[in-house]
């Protein structure tokens, strides 16, 4: 007798899910969107749920199929969440930008309580994200950066042991590898003041830790699923991104350097100085931009924690962005030798009016290697960009409205590969970002750091940005820019490098992720010059 009614109860519980499920897959077709038909119970996410498809790719295929129909958006069901893809450009262009006010947001966010260290600039909301980043924003304008530029060109230091040793060795080089080791030295040391060495020690405790930040398991699935579907349920079961060891090896780092500092009165020129010097700056932040928030909002200085928070996100946001942009890059120029030759030239002879020193004027003065990396981003870049909508927004020219609470993902890779702004988008060519091509396309046709106020803040802005009653241009080049290209011409100016038959080609990219991961290393050869 419990055995039936057992049953029928299970009966009962998946006919009312099967049928909500069904209901909740009606909302785009009764608004008129266009969306791939769904399947229970993931809706159009089942293969990037089991990690047969990568999430920015399957958002491009909305971008591609809305666009061939001539819509200006689509839409997808990440499982029961309904989530809209903007496709039209000028609606791009009120989403990220003129009616930012709707869509300050980006998921996942978090509860700084019980997740500290993922309290960052990328995940806080409202008000608390504008007082931090008006807050973080003058430590990336040219003259800090050119402060910190010795730094990043200290850790290529052990790169010519690197190369050499696999010559002698007569083994191929883990580009993926020796990307990620670079761009650890170059974070680690900069975000943390740490000197990690990973270039010359792999198995360094940051490293490892480092790695950590990355791997991705069933947890990895989960929770961010979790907190794209119900950050309610999420604040109920306290649900923290960060893995708790991981947690506790920055956390602990983070007070080690601070307590040092300041008990040995000694400083450095990093952003862990930058950052430790705002501990006591109170900042009157003008939040205006934010509805429904006051409109001026005060933030005492920062905390250990904070502090914390930001050298990670600088770490976690930085790391796989800049390590894989040289990566993709190295890749590209084993297989277009002609384009590696001219790169090599252009380094070479820049370096000799420089006095054979990688300066931050020699860097800014190869205009070649900026159209290359720029090339590589625009074929690899962070595939989709998350904005949340924070208050109902009225599609212009439509009847539409995307409800207050409906994720939005902006199909960047899908904007990158369309042959309308990119002809033969799968052809590496440095030439599409000569200015006359540039002028050529409409705006927001390349978007490798986002656009509007919530764009990385290791970047140039166009406008400028007001910050405590003064404005500050930010200008120069990009953090994350100008480790790749240091770490390139310290690659090109003595080496030459050619494709490792072990490469996988062509590149193929790892199912179940948010960013453009490769399933293979990219093997390459060195020679010297
Ligand atoms: C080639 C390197 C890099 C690329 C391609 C890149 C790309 C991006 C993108 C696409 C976003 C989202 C923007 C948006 O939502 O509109 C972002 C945000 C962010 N990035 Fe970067 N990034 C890079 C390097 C860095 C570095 C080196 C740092 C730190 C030192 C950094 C810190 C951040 C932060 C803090 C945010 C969140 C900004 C906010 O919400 O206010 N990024 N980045």
């Amino acid at each position: 007798m419990i055995f039936e009614i057992l049953i029928s109860l299970v009966l009962v519980l998946s006919t009312i899910i099967i049928l909500y499920l069904k209901w909740t897959f009606r909302y785009w077709k009764s608004r008129n969107v266009y969306v791939p038909d769904p399947s229970l119970p993931f809706g159009n996410v089942k293969r990037v749920l089991f990690g047969k498809e990568n999430f920015g790719l399957l958002v491009a295929n909305i971008y591609n199929t809305a666009k061939a129909k001539e819509l200006p958006y689509g839409g997808l069901y990440f499982v029961f969440k309904p989530v809209f893809v903007p496709v039209d450009n000028k609606l791009l262009k009120h989403i990220l930008i003129t009616d930012f006010q709707h869509f300050t947001d980006r998921l996942p966010f978090v509860e700084n309580e019980y997740d500290p260290l993922n309290a960052t600039l990328f995940s806080l909301t409202g008000a608390k994200w504008k007082a931090l980043r008006t807050k973080l924003t003058p430590l990336f304008t040219t003259g800090k950066l050119k402060m910190i530029f010795q730094t990043l060109v200290d850790c290529t230091n052990n790169l010519p042991h690197v190369l050499d040793d696999s010559i002698k060795q007569k083994q191929p080089l883990d580009m993926k590898e020796i990307s990620a080791r670079y761009t650890t030295d170059v974070l680690g040391s900069v975000a943390f003041g740490i000197d990690c060495n990973c270039l010359k020690n792999p198995n360094t405790e940051f490293r490892i830790y480092g790695k950590k930040v990355f791997e991705t398991g069933i947890r990895e699935v989960v929770v961010p699923l979790v907190s794209v579907v119900s950050p309610t349920l999420m604040k109920l079961l306290r649900l923290q991104i960060t893995k708790v060891d991981v947690e506790k090896f920055f956390m602990k780092i983070v007070r080690e350097t601070i307590d040092y500092r300041d008990n040995s009165n000694c400083s450095r020129n990093d952003f862990m100085q930058l950052l430790m010097d705002l501990r006591n700056q109170e900042l009157k932040v003008n939040s205006s931009i934010i509805e429904n928030e006051q409109n001026v909002f005060y933030q005492n200085g920062l905390s250990l924690e904070e502090i914390a928070a930001q050298a990670y996100v600088f770490f976690a946001a930085g790391f796989e962005s800049s390590s894989s942009t040289l990566n993709f890059l190295m890749y590209e120029i084993v297989q277009n030798l002609d384009i590696q030759q001219k790169l090599r030239e252009e380094v070479q002879r820049v370096l000799k009016t420089h006095g054979n020193k990688i300066t931050y004027d020699a860097i800014q003065e190869m205009t070649y290697m900026d159209k290359c990396v720029n090339e590589t981003m625009r074929k690899y870049p962070l595939p989709m960009i998350p904005r949340l909508c924070t208050k109902d927004y009225k599609v212009p020219n439509s009847n539409l409205i995307i409800e207050k609470g409906t994720p939005v993902s902006i199909p960047v890779y899908g904007i990158h590969h369309d042959p309308e702004y990119y002809p033969d988008p799968d052809k590496f060519d440095p030439e599409r970002f000569s200015e006359e091509n540039k002028n050529k396309r409409p705006p927001l046709t390349f978007l490798p750091f986002g656009e509007g106020p919530r764009i990385c803040i290791g970047t140039t802005s166009k406008s400028n940005i007001i910050c405590a009653n003064t404005i500050i241009f930010i200008s120069g080049l990009r953090l994350g820019i100008l480790q790749t290209k240091v770490g390139l011409a310290c690659l090109l100016r003595n080496y030459k490098f050619t494709l490792n038959p072990k490469t996988v080609v062509p590149l193929e990219f790892l199912g179940g992720q948010f960013i453009l991961a490769l399933k293979e290393s990219v093997w390459i050869d060195a020679h010297k010059v």
